[in-house]
């Protein structure tokens, strides 16, 4: 792990292009009276097959940092440009395409179907997408192995523990073979050991499915399996 600062701006297609490229990025939120500038020209690339951690104080911007990143959220001023094309300049119908198609999240709180099996959980986002076919049952398999849960692929979210829903989580995000990973909080949940087991399975997929993975969390104690850590405050990374 090293301590970087913010990659510098460079033209997306330049170079070594960043898979994820936010430049300038500014996000104003509430009204006129009572403004809050949630991001302070944030301007940050990750590369593929980089795993960055942002951490920061309650408030500092991280979630915000999140829903711009997934084009959740329009920023105010700047430019998102995930594999290549700028999130900001497209239509909400265009958006959502390129989010299902470019995007996995893994959220705070695995956010399973209580109904579907560890499995199925894997299989719905292809099924979603209208790809569930021979390769995504073969990924979906493949990934269960990887995150270590093959053995319990039948059982439903009740019957799993918390580090075990937050992998299958993981393998969900992936099932799709996106190029960005999008973390929120992944730990939060978990006892300290099913922490770092979470952690350095984030850091082995991001290598092995050459993700460009940005997790924000609080938790200091799982940084060091990141390739960078930056700090938000105030809306600006430092
Ligand atoms: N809808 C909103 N309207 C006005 N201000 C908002 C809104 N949502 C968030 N904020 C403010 O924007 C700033 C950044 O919030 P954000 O949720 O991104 O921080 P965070 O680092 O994720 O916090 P936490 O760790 O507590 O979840 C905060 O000052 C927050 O109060």
């Amino acid at each position: 792990m090293t301590h970087a600062t913010p990659a510098p701006a460079s033209a997306p297609g330049a170079g070594a292009p960043a898979v994820l490229h936010l430049s300038d990025v500014t996000l104003r939120l509430g009204n006129d009276e009572q403004q809050v500038t949630a991001l302070d020209h944030v301007t940050l690339a990750v590369p593929a097959g980089q795993f960055l951690a942002v951490t920061g104080p309650s408030g500092s911007g991280k979630s915000s940092l999140l829903a711009v990143t997934g084009g959740l959220q329009t920023p105010t001023e700047g430019t998102v440009h995930v594999a290549g094309v700028d999130l900001t300049t497209l239509k909400e119908h265009q958006r959502t395409a390129h989010r299902r198609r470019h995007i996995g999240y893994v959220f705070q709180h695995a956010n399973l179907m209580a109904s579907l099996t560890a499995r199925e959980q894997l299989l719905l986002p292809a099924h979603i997408a209208g790809r569930l076919d021979t390769a995504a049952r073969r990924r979906a398999e493949e990934l269960l192995e990887a995150v270590g849960m093959a053995g319990r692929a039948d059982r439903r979210p009740h019957q799993l523990s918390g580090g075990e829903r937050q992998r299958i989580g993981l393998a969900r995000a992936l099932v799709l073979a996106p190029d960005v990973l999008l973390v929120d909080e992944p730990t939060s949940a978990l006892d300290r050991a099913r922490a770092h087991d979470i952690a350095r399975l984030l850091a082995e997929q991001t290598r092995v499915h050459n993700t460009a993975t940005v997790m924000v969390t609080h938790d200091s104690e799982i940084l060091d399996a990141a390739d960078h850590v930056l700090n938000l405050r105030d809306g600006r990374l430092d």
